[in-house]
């Protein structure tokens, strides 16, 4: 694929560079770095749709604002390419999301420019707001800028910060960018509100505008609106529920118009009164006709043809978990009508498309709101229904107080689908899904599973709809199956019992979740070396499988646990255990294999793993290490005995 023809903009490197600009070149620049966006997306793969969108509003912001000292917050950070492009990261595009690249997200490390890291949504109009009052209390200049969208606009920590915006007056500046697309078609009242805004809003002269808005902001503003006599798509003005949250709201305006967006912008900069909102209609995926096709509006691709817009294929495959765990749960659900699925925004993501394709009326899509979504669950649970809440293991993070206040102390049966448990590749450490165990095993009433395999999935799934008596969770990773066969009927799995897949005497491999896999490599390669080697799948990280684990420490010289989650998962739980019963204290040598102590940035996932240390080689190099270990305590001490 040969890179498009952008002679404007092989002369920006910086924001700087775009100010030199004359006006009337913006409109070649914007079409020239939509071209470039498009190609290195191309050859990338990544979030495509949003960032396309933004182009416009992107070249606008830079041009009008004092970026850097103006605070620039992009929500999730998933459409910040073209910023990244117009922010000295140009050369660095076409590693976006791969080992050792440019981030899919905005990151503070990355540049001066990305004052705030983001990935989850709805943290932008906070941290602006906090940058705004920091400049305003140390008399420094600078605004904070928020760019939201829709989609993020429907969790409680942006009204959270709206509520609280008043303080920082004119510092503070929230743009909506208002696409009418979450990843799926947006839901609720908030989205029918802003549909209703922009369908009914007017297009107005200048007059008209101009009294309206004098009764809004400063007069400075209005007589300076008054050059922008071609600005004809109208600043409406009324009563919004933005205004009465203490903003002065401005809009709906095009934001594909440059002609519209600088002038307005240049207002809003310049205004004396705030905070001001301003209320920006972009299409996702604009100017790129496969995308604004598409029924996602290709918000995140793999790699892709640009002419024909053709996405790479994966080899065919195994199921994703995703679609083994939403097709189970819809088949479950035939004959069960207390079964419910709740996702928050992400209906094919978490495989909750495939059920509500099934039993619309038992699917319910909450928009980004996971907190509201665990408790809707709890209520439905206290009521006598049986709901699933299926949320990545990322996004869980974020409802973690209802999780403990809502479901766990009144040990209601919210069954949790997690999903994106484990390293996720190319979305790196703001994704990951590392620490749900830590965060659930650690709760009195929680049962807490992992899937080994797809077949594992469908058990677990049956098991938890099954589960009646408190919490439970399921998890499992990004991606596709291993390849078993899927079972006709589900098996009720006993709550707390593992599995021993493979019998051995020596060594003993404690596996949970989909790790288990290169335990059974790793057990391979060590009998291949002499060593007679046990790998159990434990299933559960609580309760644990007390009696297995107790057999196999008691019958083998070394115990290691495999898992893709963080320090406190089960290692940590087996650790206790051990200790407490005093299953140790004979010289037992207990090694726990899980995710480092740090944040790991994207990469392939495989390499994030052996990164990692949880692949095969590093499996059997910690059990060759324990016996090495041993010996050399041993000769230390026949030593000590001597001298
Ligand atoms: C807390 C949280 N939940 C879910 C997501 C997954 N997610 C990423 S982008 C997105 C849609 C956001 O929609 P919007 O803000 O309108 O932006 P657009 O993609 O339309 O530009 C979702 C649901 C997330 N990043 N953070
Ligand atoms: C930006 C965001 O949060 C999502 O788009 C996320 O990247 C989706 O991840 P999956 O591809 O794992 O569904
Ligand atoms: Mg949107």
């Amino acid at each position: 694929m040969t890179a498009p023809k952008t002679p404007l903009l092989d002369t920006v490197d910086m924001p700087a560079d775009l100010r030199k600009l004359d006006k009337s070149q913006l409109r070649q620049l914007a079409d020239e770095l939509r071209d470039e966006m498009i190609s290195a997306v191309g050859s990338t793969g990544g979030h495509l749709g949003s960032g396309l969108g933004v182009v416009e509003l992107t070249t606008a912001i830079h041009y009008v604002f004092n970026t850097p000292d103006d605070r620039l917050i992009w929500d999730v950070g998933h459409q910040a390419y073209p910023h990244k492009i117009l922010t000295g990261r140009r050369d660095r595009i076409r590693t976006l999301r791969q080992g050792g690249g440019l981030s899919g997200f905005t990151k503070r490390t990355e540049s001066e420019y990305d004052p705030f890291g983001a990935a989850h949504s709805s943290t932008s109009i906070s941290a602006a707001l906090g940058f705004a009052v920091a400049n305003k209390l140390n008399d420094t200049p600078g605004k904070g800028i928020a760019v939201i969208g829709d989609g993020a606009m429907s969790a409680g920590m942006a009204y959270e910060a709206m509520n609280n915006a008043e303080q920082a007056g004119n510092r503070l500046v929230v743009i909506l960018n208002d696409n009418d697309m979450s990843i799926a078609p947006p839901v609720g009242g908030l989205s029918a509100y802003l549909a209703r805004m922009v369908s009914s809003s007017e297009y107005l002269g200048l007059r008209s505008l101009a009294s309206k808005l004098v009764k809004k902001m400063s007069r400075r503003v209005h007589n300076s609106l008054g050059k922008a006599e071609e600005f004809t798509r109208g600043m409406v003005t009324g009563g919004t529920l933005f205004e009465e949250l203490g903003f002065y709201y401005v809009g709906p305006i095009d934001g594909h118009n440059l002609d519209h967006l600088i002038p307005v912008l240049e207002n809003v900069r310049d205004a004396e009164d705030g905070p001001v909102l301003v209320h920006v209609v972009t299409k996702k995926g604009k100017g790129y006709a496969p995308a604004e096709d598409s029924a996602d509006k290709y918000h995140g691709v793999p790699k892709f043809d640009v002419v024909t817009g053709e996405k790479a294929k994966s080899a065919a495959g195994p199921p994703a978990y995703q679609n083994v765990f939403g097709e189970t749960l819809a088949k479950l659900a035939d004959n069960d009508p207390r079964i419910c699925a709740i996702t928050a925004a992400m209906p094919s993501g978490t495989g909750v498309d495939k059920f509500a394709a099934a039993h619309p009326t038992r699917a319910f899509d909450v928009g980004i709101a996971e907190q509201h979504g665990v408790t809707f669950a709890a209520g439905l649970a206290a009521q006598g229904m049986r709901p699933f809440a299926a949320i990545y293991s990322t996004f869980l993070q974020r409802a973690y107080d209802q999780v403990v206040h809502d479901v766990a102390i009144q040990n209601l049966p919210v069954r949790f689908a997690i999903d994106r448990a484990g390293l996720v590749g190319a979305d790196g450490a703001t994704h990951a899904g590392s620490f749900d165990i830590t965060y659930l095993a650690s709760l009195p009433n929680f049962v807490v599973m992992a899937a080994a395999d797809e077949a594992e999935l469908v058990h677990m799934t049956y098991t938890a709809a099954e589960h009646d008596s408190g919490p439970i969770a399921l998890r499992y990773p990004r991606g596709n199956g291993v390849g078993v066969d899927l079972p006709e009927t589900p098996i009720l799995l006993e709550i707390g019992k593992g599995r021993v897949v493979r019998e051995g005497s020596k060594v003993a491999l404690l596996s949970l979740g989909t790790r288990l896999a290169e335990a059974q490599k790793a057990a391979d390669q060590l009998e291949a070396k002499g060593l007679s080697t046990t790998v159990a799948d434990l299933r559960f990280a609580k309760p644990l499988d007390t009696d297995l684990i107790a057999r196999l420490m008691r019958d083998h010289e070394v115990v290691v646990t495999v898992e893709e989650a963080a320090i406190g998962g089960l290692g940590a739980h087996v650790l206790t255990y051990a200790s407490d019963e005093g299953l140790t204290d004979a010289g037992l040598k207990i090694r726990t294999l899980r995710l480092p102590d740090r944040f790991q940035d994207q990469d392939a996932p495989d390499k994030q793993y052996d990164e990692a240390g949880l692949n095969a080689p590093q499996i059997v190099e910690t059990v060759l290490k324990a016996l090495r270990h041993n010996t050399a305590g041993d000769d230390q001490r026949v030593e000590e005995a001597r001298a």
